[in-house]
């Protein structure tokens, strides 16, 4: 794991909390699930609970896409979404305002999910299609979008706070598949305004090398830096945009801003989750559920193991009402 310490880390870990454990040292499941090892006492408890701070309150689903809804795979073009998984989003999608967040580009991610009842950020939240202007209660014209139509004729809008930056990302994509064509296994990969570095194919002799290639074309590039994620280094613009950033357009285009009346989730498995998790954190909203299958550090209070614990979520979530009592 040769980059682990080399990698700049964005993310503010002296406020990050481990995540609660049960008995047997496994991350705790406190969310909604059929398959963990819990007691049936437990998960009732953890319905109610769950079910009663959402009672009354707007529902709005956000989701990461790799790791979350697809499994990690080793080729990042094949991170295919399953049906059952795709026909889940869609039953929540109906129900409750829904988007996905993730560091691929939203194009890219529409590819795989291929569901126009959602909201797609991509770009780790920098770039945004999200509600129509009708649908806007609190928004008043703050963020600079431009609205636009799909092939159906529906309207939505459009956000990209990193406008800027395009040309020069495309640069630096182009300088590091230069530079790293050498190098055996590596992937680069375009996602619009950032840009991926595979290293999951790389042998780990040449990790350091290839660390060294990156560094060398960042260098030039002084208003970029790296963030890593499971075995990728990540390029992006050096502005204040997140994913919890785009949580919070988005709940604001919404008009839930300042509202205690929504109840946000926020599902997902990444280093770049913990942004989302952290805005729902230090505003006491909602429910981050981060997903692992191991003990981590996180903001998130609560936990999903794997893609197939967050297909069984969406279910119950989608069936859920008011007067569910389990
Ligand atoms: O925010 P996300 O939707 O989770 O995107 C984060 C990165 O996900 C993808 O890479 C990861 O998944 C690949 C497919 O399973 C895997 O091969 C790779 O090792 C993982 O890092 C995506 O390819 C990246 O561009 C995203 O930034």
């Amino acid at each position: 794991m040769g980059f682990q310490g080399a990698v700049a880390n964005v993310n503010d870990t002296e406020s990050i909390s481990k995540a609660r454990h049960n008995k047997d040292g496994d991350l705790a499941l406190t969310v909604l699930t059929t398959t963990c090892d819990h007691t049936t006492d437990e998960l009732t408890a953890t319905h109610k609970s769950y079910h009663s701070c959402a009672r009354g309150k707007k529902i709005v689903v956000f989701l990461d896409y790799d790791g979350t809804l697809s499994p990690i795979v080793n080729d990042p073009a094949h991170a295919f979404m399953s049906d059952p998984m795709r026909s889940a989003v869609r039953e929540v999608a109906k129900r409750f305002p829904t988007a996905i967040i993730s560091g691929r580009s939203r194009d890219k991610v529409y590819e795989f999910v291929k569901l126009d009842e959602v909201y797609y950020a991509g770009s780790h939240g920098m770039d945004i299609r999200g509600p129509p202007p009708q649908q806007l209660n609190s928004y008043d014209g703050k963020y600079q979008t431009c609205r636009a139509f799909d092939k159906k004729g529906n309207e939505f809008v459009i956000f990209q706070p990193a406008q800027e930056f395009l040309p020069a990302i495309k640069e630096i994509l182009r300088e590091l598949d230069k530079k790293t064509r050498g190098i055996q296994g590596v992937v680069i990969e375009d996602n619009r305004f950032c840009g991926s570095v595979h290293y999951r194919h790389v042998q780990e002799s040449d990790f350091a090398l290839l660390h060294e290639k990156v560094q060398s074309v960042l260098g030039k590039y002084p208003r970029f830096h790296l963030t890593r994620g499971k075995k990728v280094m990540e390029i992006r613009p050096s502005i204040k945009w997140n994913k919890g950033h785009a949580l919070e357009y988005l709940l604001d285009t919404l008009g839930f801003m300042d509202s205690d009346n929504v109840f946000p989730i926020h599902i997902g498995d990444d280093r770049t989750d913990e942004d989302a998790f952290k805005v729902l954190k230090s505003k006491g909203l909602g429910y981050p559920i981060i997903v692992s299958s191991i003990p981590r550090d996180t903001m998130a209070s609560h936990s999903l193991r794997d893609p197939s614990e967050v297909l069984s979520f969406l279910r119950r979530l989608a069936r859920w009402t008011e007067n569910s009592s389990y």
